[in-house]
């Protein structure tokens, strides 16, 4: 229960209570409708919580997600009125005047310490005046932690000693989602992970990697088991080589301070790419309860070696056609030799996959800015037509931005009287075959299903362990700068030696692909 000194400072508080005039039914939700809902942003001053967090509980209170019964508060230290959070936040907010104001006006504001005891106190008299005026019902609080993981223990120590009261109403829950990063390596990891352990179960935490709320990484999971297709082909005997790539056209932009003690392989290997390769790489769960799919997850990364330094590339970006060096970045150390660029190969040791290599390629301030998974097949044997067998390959490419789309490059014949081959593709392009379709950004999807208590898409512990047993082994050589970082320019594809990997891995480019958009001129 919370204790509140102050009773002057309870009364005003208990007369500010807000909630959101919301006349939308939630008829979509798949919640009880009587729900009594109080998300609570710490770290509402701070980049993530404006960037990301509010705009996706705007977009899910506007399209009616949110139980009618909602509150947002947000927790800081910075001092700040209601009123300077809103006018903070409204310019990341989308649509007319009439429904930001609408949304804002159930976002509140508490300043406090993150370490002390009087800012939780003054919390958790707020949301137990909330839940009184809404006597009998359910209650629901989402802790959203919009913090760097070094304040999570405090935080979450002061949220479980003072803001764990909770009505005893059936359907009541407390649930704690935090963000990567978790640890710097296995070892930091598990500490991280043994605090939280013992202030909230397994149950409690939704751990955040927002590329599993993603459109297409969700899809993975359908187009993997509900097709038949898929399944024959799904393996050793089939698949020559696997790409999972991850590249962004932009360097780290003022970011570098953050991204110097991380990384590209803590950045985005270690969570996003590792978590792809296990939703394409598992096994079919029993079923799409939480943890028959996680179970799954976890057993195929178990299967993996930690990477070795003869299957890694790494690289840093260096000045270009006037863009900046990641070293001229100001918040970066002078002469750091932290890599903007990874490639590696790992290889899963089981029966299903022994041999293939999947190649894991990360890199910021390269050509372009593209995610996507590349399934290559191997060549057909005894190929009886004219061209070069060896690079007349099937690929199945599922990309997941910009644009997403998934497309089966396949070997036909040229149109025309000979017999001629040519390799063409099945092409399903969503912006065509879902015109005017609003994908949902991964933020909205996973805090809605945080709030509907479903942990499909969030990351357990077993799993953030498998993951970082694989990849702790060569950070501990990156840091010691025991593996070479080679430079690239900043624009271009990354280092040459990368190529050599994905060559070496089997992959094969086959330079006669020429994709025209619909409505061109084809063949
Ligand atoms: N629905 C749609 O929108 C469709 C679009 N397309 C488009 O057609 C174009 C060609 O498609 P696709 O063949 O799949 O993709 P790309 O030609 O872009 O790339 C194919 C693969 O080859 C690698 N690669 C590229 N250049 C080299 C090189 N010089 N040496 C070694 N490897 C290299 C790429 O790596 P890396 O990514 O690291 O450069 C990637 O893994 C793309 O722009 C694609 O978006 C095709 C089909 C459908
Ligand atoms: O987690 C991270 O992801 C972003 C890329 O996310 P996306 O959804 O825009 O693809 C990356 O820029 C950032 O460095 C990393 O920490």
């Amino acid at each position: 229960m919370a204790v509140l000194t102050d009773d002057r400072k309870a009364s005003q508080l208990l007369e500010s209570e807000p909630s959101f005039p919301s006349t939308r039914d939630c008829w979509h939700c798949g919640f009880e409708r009587d729900l009594c809902l109080t998300i609570v942003v710490a770290g509402a001053s701070g980049d993530l919580a404006s960037k990301k967090t509010y705009p996706a509980l705007q977009f899910l209170h506007h399209n009616g997600f949110l139980p009618r019964k909602v509150a947002i508060i947000g927790y800081a230290r910075t001092q700040m009125s209601d009123e300077q959070l809103r006018t903070k936040l409204r310019p990341r907010l989308k649509g007319s005047e009439k429904e930001v104001d609408k949304f804002l006006e159930g976002c509140t504001y508490v300043s406090g310490s993150y370490d002390g005891s009087e800012g939780w106190q003054k919390l958790a008299a707020v949301l137990e005046a909330r839940e009184a005026k809404h006597r009998g019902c359910p209650c629901g609080r989402l802790y959203y932690l919009a913090l760097p993981p070094s304040v999570y223990p405090q935080v979450c120590t002061g949220l479980k000693t003072y803001c764990d009261g909770l009505p005893s109403v059936e359907g009541s829950w407390i649930r704690v989602v935090v963000e990567k990063p978790f640890g710097l390596d296995l070892q930091s990891s598990e500490e991280l992970a043994e605090e939280l352990g013992k202030l909230y179960p397994e149950s409690q935490l939704y751990r955040i990697d927002h590329y599993l709320g993603k459109e297409m990484v969700q899809n993975l999971f359908v187009i993997r088991f509900a097709n038949m297709f898929t399944a024959p082909l799904w393996n050793r005997n089939c698949i020559s080589n696997v790409q999972i790539t991850f590249k962004e056209d932009f360097g780290t932009q003022g970011r570098g301070g953050y991204f110097d003690s991380f990384g590209i392989v803590r950045d985005v290997i270690q969570n996003h790419l590792i978590q792809l390769l296990a939703m394409l790489a598992m096994e079919k769960p029993l079923s799409i309860h939480p943890d028959d799919l996680r179970d799954e997850k976890v057993k195929v990364l178990r299967c993996i070696k930690p990477v070795q330094p003869h299957n890694v590339v790494l690289g840093q970006y260096t000045a270009a056609d006037a863009q900046p060096g990641y070293t001229d970045d100001p918040t970066v150390p002078a002469g750091s030799k932290t890599p903007t660029f990874a490639s590696v190969t790992v290889f899963i040791d089981n029966d299903r996959w022994a041999g293939v290599p999947f190649v894991l390629k990360a890199g910021k301030a390269l050509n372009e800015r593209k995610a996507e998974i590349r399934v290559q097949l191997r060549s057909t044997p005894h190929f009886v037509f004219n061209g070069e067998p060896e690079a007349m390959r099937n690929e199945l490419v599922v990309r997941l931005q910009p644009d997403e789309a998934i497309y089966l490059k396949l070997i036909v014949k040229k149109p025309g009287l000979e017999i001629d081959t040519a390799i063409s593709e099945l092409d399903l392009d969503y912006r065509q075959r879902y015109p005017g379709v609003v994908i949902p950004d991964a933020y909205p999807r996973l805090i809605l299903d945080s709030i509907r208590g479903d942990q499909q898409h969030f990351v357990r512990r077993d799993e953030l362990r498998a993951a970082w047993a694989i990849c702790t082994p060569i950070l501990h050589l990156i840091d010691a700068g025991a593996l070479p970082v080679h430079p690239y320019p900043y624009g271009s594809r990354g280092p040459p030696e990368a190529d050599e990997l994905l060559a070496r891995a089997g992959f094969v480019k086959n330079s006669r692909y020429d994709w025209h958009e619909a409505g061109a001129a084809r063949l």
